[in-house]
């Protein structure tokens, strides 16, 4: 059987949709998840998870309240607990995250800045000693942590964090304080009610020298009673957008004593005496968000796979209208316009679970650099990162919300669980450091490298960064996906050198640096899109160049073909510079018959990913395809037809009605 999910049972369309696909779902998902063996082993987990009643969903998500996901997850959580060993294998944060996915999904939990931010921050900013002492409580989760640094006040500036952290030799302790309201740490997920522990960032003072944000171990509650030790302000920060299984808090420090062994110090140091040695690296504090942003393409990448699965698999039972035949409405997913739709999106995930992959090996690799005193990657990896979660985030936003209106009426229901999905993704346009703030970022390091290309520096460019050196050249577009990286290499090169020269101009005319920056700051984030488009679409052709099964990359490379067709087409006014009109009439033309090539593998290509009903939480989505009975007694189960009359009926509205009569 070429595709996995075939069950007896199913949606007949369903089936039949699995019966066309041309090549095996489990070796697309040795692919997709880097590894067979990984592959393998979260198949594994997931069937082990179905065998542990209590792991289940109590009730459906949808109709919880806040209160009762937070503790619906603090259930299942205490369930894990008793089986973490037999379930995974705890040093891999593969099947760490595959466990979390599946049993407690996306809406957030006590432990979903742990894993994510507070052990990191242990591994790669804590010194032995205190990794001694406090990353193995942290890993046996004796101890709950999160990553306290937002301000209510500021988050994307760290340099104007208020908090402080004074030192005083006298005492060897450090006193933290937090001097205004502005200054509450505010966002961080999981401080609210969970979190005993927090590495907080606070701004480092020594005999009245500021010495910037630097990372702090701070314990928050007792460990017994779990209330809020004495100096600490603690609390949720109430409802959000989405993510509302997670307690993201507020946290106020009054004079808090810290003793000097409690700064995290692998990189930085503070002596008895006060003597400060700052670190390797100026940014080196920065990593854990550097190791976040490194996972972000991936995790995006499953975010908008779980809303094509259920949108997919929806359109593929979905039936409606009329082609050819008219004895028999025809599957939405028959539409063109609906394959548009989609299709592009599957290739985006595709590309971005690949790039993700590399970018989580290379801050993996970084970090042994870094621990070897090795510096040099920082910044290429900041830039790279910085860049690619911008742009995976908002095209993920895009996509979800494509897929939730290709659902139609059905979309906008809870039961499709489009929105939540939605909700949480988007949260990645903000977190991490705001998008546009980011692209700003990727820009400085742009601008550096064309200055190195004016100033005949082009061997110091770095990596991906030498087709801003390269001259123009013709492009042959039936050249194959090549010619298309050569348009996006076009495209890039010419508005990173035009938003260069703005700014260089600017700054000629006499304005400062910083003004001249500001003046130029749209076109400089337009660079840092394109030039992070091009990297995903490269890293999509390479991987995919490297496969050998021959069925898993004919529909790869069909992919691509959606991908580069759809991609060239999105950058129509950059690429018209070296593209003609009639050459993107072609362009069009070919986009189109590659969404007609892949029509029969697009259930295959999405049930590869291997999403299971627990860990989607769609009705709409579900594998059986068994759409309408599945909504039905979905909508049954709502706690608003528990009952006939709802009190609210008697109260207000029958009396309402009653005196209207009279
Ligand atoms: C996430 C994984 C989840 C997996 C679980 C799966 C289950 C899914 C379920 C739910 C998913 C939801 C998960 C929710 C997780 C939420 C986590 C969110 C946590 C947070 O948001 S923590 C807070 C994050 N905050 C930020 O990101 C702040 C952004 N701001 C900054 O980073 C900095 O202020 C700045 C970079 C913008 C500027 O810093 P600054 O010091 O002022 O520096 P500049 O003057 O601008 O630049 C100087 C120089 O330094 C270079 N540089 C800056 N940063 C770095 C770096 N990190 N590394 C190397 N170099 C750096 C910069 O490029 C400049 O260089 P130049 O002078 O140009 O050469
Ligand atoms: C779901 C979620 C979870 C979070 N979890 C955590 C956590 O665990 N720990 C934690 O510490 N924080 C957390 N945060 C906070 C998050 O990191 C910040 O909200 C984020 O870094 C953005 O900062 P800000 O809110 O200060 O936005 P602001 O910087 O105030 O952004 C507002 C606007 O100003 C613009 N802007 C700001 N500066 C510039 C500039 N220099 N140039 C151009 N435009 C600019 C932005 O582009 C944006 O349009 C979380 C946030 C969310 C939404």
């Amino acid at each position: 059987m070429l595709n996995k999910s075939i069950m007896d049972g199913d949606n007949p369309d369903l089936t039949e949709e699995r019966m066309k696909g041309a090549f095996d779902t489990d070796k697309m998902a040795a692919v997709i998840y880097g590894s067979e063996k990984f592959a393998i082993r979260r198949r594994e987990i997931t069937e082990s998870i179905s065998r542990i009643p209590q792991l289940a969903d109590s009730k459906p998500f949808s109709f919880m309240t806040r209160e009762e996901k937070i503790s619906e997850s603090c259930r299942k959580l205490s369930v894990l607990s008793e089986h973490w060993n037999q379930l995974i294998d705890t040093n891999n944060e593969e099947e760490a995250l595959h466990l979390y996915r599946e049993v407690l999904g996306l809406e957030g939990h006590a432990f979903s800045l742990h894993e994510t931010m507070f052990i990191p921050s242990l591994v790669a900013q804590a010194n032995d000693e205190q990794q001694e002492k406090w990353l193995g409580r942290a890993k046996r989760r004796e101890i709950i942590g999160c990553y306290a640094q937002t301000e209510m006040g500021h988050g994307t500036n760290l340099r104007a964090l208020e908090t402080t952290a004074t030192y005083y030799p006298s005492t060897q302790e450090f006193i933290l304080h937090t001097p205004t309201e502005t200054a509450l740490k505010w966002w961080p997920g999981a401080l609210g009610k969970s979190s005993n522990y927090a590495v907080v960032v606070a701004d480092l003072v020594i005999r009245d020298t500021h010495y910037g944000a630097h990372p702090f171990m701070v314990q928050l509650r007792d460990e017994k009673t779990h209330n809020p030790l004495p100096g600490i302000t603690v609390g949720d920060i109430g409802p959000k957008m989405a993510f509302n299984g997670a307690d993201n808090g507020f946290l106020g420090f009054n004079q808090y004593k810290l003793p000097r062994d409690h700064m995290l110090m692998r990189h930085s140091r503070v002596e008895e005496n006060g003597t400060y040695t700052k670190p390797p690296h100026a940014k080196i504090g920065y990593s854990s968000m550097v190791k976040v942003r490194s996972r972000m393409a991936m995790d995006q990448g499953l975010f908008m796979v779980s809303a094509l699965v259920i949108a997919v698999r929806y359109s593929a039972v979905r039936r409606q209208g009329f082609l050819d035949d008219k004895s028999r409405e025809v599957k939405v997913l028959d539409y063109q316009t609906q394959q548009h739709r989609l299709f592009p999106s599957i290739a985006r995930a595709y590309a971005f679970i690949f790039c993700g992959f590399e970018t989580i090996q290379l801050y993996d690799q970084l970090l042994i650099d870094v621990k070897n005193g090795d510096t040099s990657g920082m910044s290429d990896l900041h830039a790279l990162t910085s860049g690619l979660k911008s742009v995976v985030t908002h095209q993920t936003g895009e996509g979800i919300e494509q897929a939730r209106m290709a659902c139609g009426g059905h979309g906008y229901s809870m039961a499709s669980y489009i929105s939540e999905i939605y909700g949480v993704a988007i949260g990645g346009c903000t977190y991490e450091g705001e998008n546009m703030v980011m692209l700003l970022q990727l820009a400085r390091y742009l601008v550096k490298s064309v200055e190195l290309v004016k100033t005949g520096k082009s061997k110091e460019l770095g990596p991906m960064m030498n087709y801003l050196a390269e001259p123009d050249t013709q492009i042959d577009l039936t050249s194959g996906p090549e010619a298309y990286v050569k348009v996006f290499q076009h495209a890039a090169r010419r508005q990173v050198w035009k938003a260069t020269d703005k700014f260089h101009q600017l700054m000629e005319s006499g304005q400062s640096r910083d003004i001249a920056w500001n003046n130029s700051a749209v076109e400089l984030t337009r660079a840092s899109r394109l030039h992070t488009r091009l990297y995903i679409m490269e890293t999509f052709i390479r991987r995919v160049s490297s496969i050998s099964d021959v069925s898993i990359k004919k529909v790869l490379i069909d992919l691509v073909n959606v991908h580069v067709n759809y991609e060239v087409l999105d950058i129509g006014t950059y690429a018209l510079e070296h593209v003609s009109s009639t050459q993107l009439d072609s362009i069009r033309s070919q986009l189109y018959s590659s969404l007609d090539t892949l029509r029969p593998n697009a259930v295959s290509l999405i049930d590869s990913f291997q999403i299971s009903d627990m860990q989607l939480r769609s009705v709409l989505g579900r594998r059986d395809g068994h759409v309408y009975t599945n909504l039905f007694e979905w909508a049954k189960a709502s706690p608003l037809n528990q009952t006939h009359v709802l009190p609210s009926v008697n109260q207000y509205l029958k009396p309402m009605m009653d005196k209207a009569k009279l």
